[in-house]
């Protein structure tokens, strides 16, 4: 095949699509971060949204890609402006998502993946029901949500107590969300997730090009 002949997925090919809001959301430790890099290593088309946050930067953690560290006058000033399309308040800290990002990746057809907590879930699913897709991940067990919080180590013992202490609050949610998945496995979580994304990708109304492309097929007949 010549390198200008399309290959099957080439853009040019592909019907034209809007692009979806995947959340995934879990108690602290679960695995959110690890399916997300993942997913997003698998998948470069899709976007990450990357939140501001008032909280402490961790080691290894990396401004701009991990989050935006602000200060909480920074945050307030995001807020006023509207610059923020959910934000909540999370162990004591403010974590946002920069509107602007998101709908320039959506405006462009890409998918946006998120991570973040029950309480802006439920301000996405009230403000872009239908371009919500949401997952929740639960951890197999308290002692081994615990084990995965002590082995990350990054996070002083009062503060895993804290997240500990937090889980089931957060827990209490997962029947808001669309699919959840207990990440036993990491690589069968990531998979599990890919084919949400996959499935999800292929509904009808998301698909905008098909009327178009429907057409044309006709025509040929
Ligand atoms: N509502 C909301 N929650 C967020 C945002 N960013 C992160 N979170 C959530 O805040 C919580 C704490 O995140 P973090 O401090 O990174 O801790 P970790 O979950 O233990 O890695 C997690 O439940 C995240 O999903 C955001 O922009 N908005
Ligand atoms: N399925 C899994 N089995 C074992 N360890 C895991 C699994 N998923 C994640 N971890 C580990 O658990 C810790 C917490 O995962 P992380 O992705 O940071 O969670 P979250 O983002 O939900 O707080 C990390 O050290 C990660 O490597």
């Amino acid at each position: 095949m010549s390198s200008t002949a399309p290959t099957p997925d080439s853009t040019a090919d592909r019907i034209r699509r809007r692009g979806l809001m995947l959340v995934l959301s879990s108690p602290s430790g679960a695995g959110k971060t690890t399916i997300s890099r993942r997913l997003l290593e698998q998948n470069p088309d899709v976007a990450m949204s990357v939140s501001v946050t008032t909280r402490q930067k961790r080691p290894g953690e990396v401004h701009g890609r991990d989050y935006f560290f602000i200060d909480p006058t920074e945050f307030n000033l995001m807020v006023n402006r509207g610059q923020l399309l959910e934000y909540a308040k999370v162990f004591d800290n403010y974590y946002g998502t920069p509107r602007e990002a998101v709908e320039q990746s959506l405006r462009g057809g890409h998918d946006v993946l998120f991570d973040i907590d029950w309480q802006g879930t439920q301000q996405l699913r009230e403000t872009a029901r239908t371009d919500l897709v949401s997952v929740f991940i639960l951890p197999p067990s308290a002692h081994e949500l615990e084990r995965r919080l002590t082995t990350r180590a990054q996070d002083s013992a009062e503060e895993i107590a804290r997240r500990m202490a937090k889980a089931n609050d957060e827990m209490s949610h997962w029947s808001e969300y669309d699919y959840v998945i207990v990440n036993h496995d990491i690589d069968d979580s990531v998979v599990a997730v890919q084919g949400i994304l996959d499935t999800e990708r292929l509904k009808r109304e998301r698909q905008v090009g098909l009327s178009e492309f429907v057409r044309g097929l006709q025509a040929g007949f």
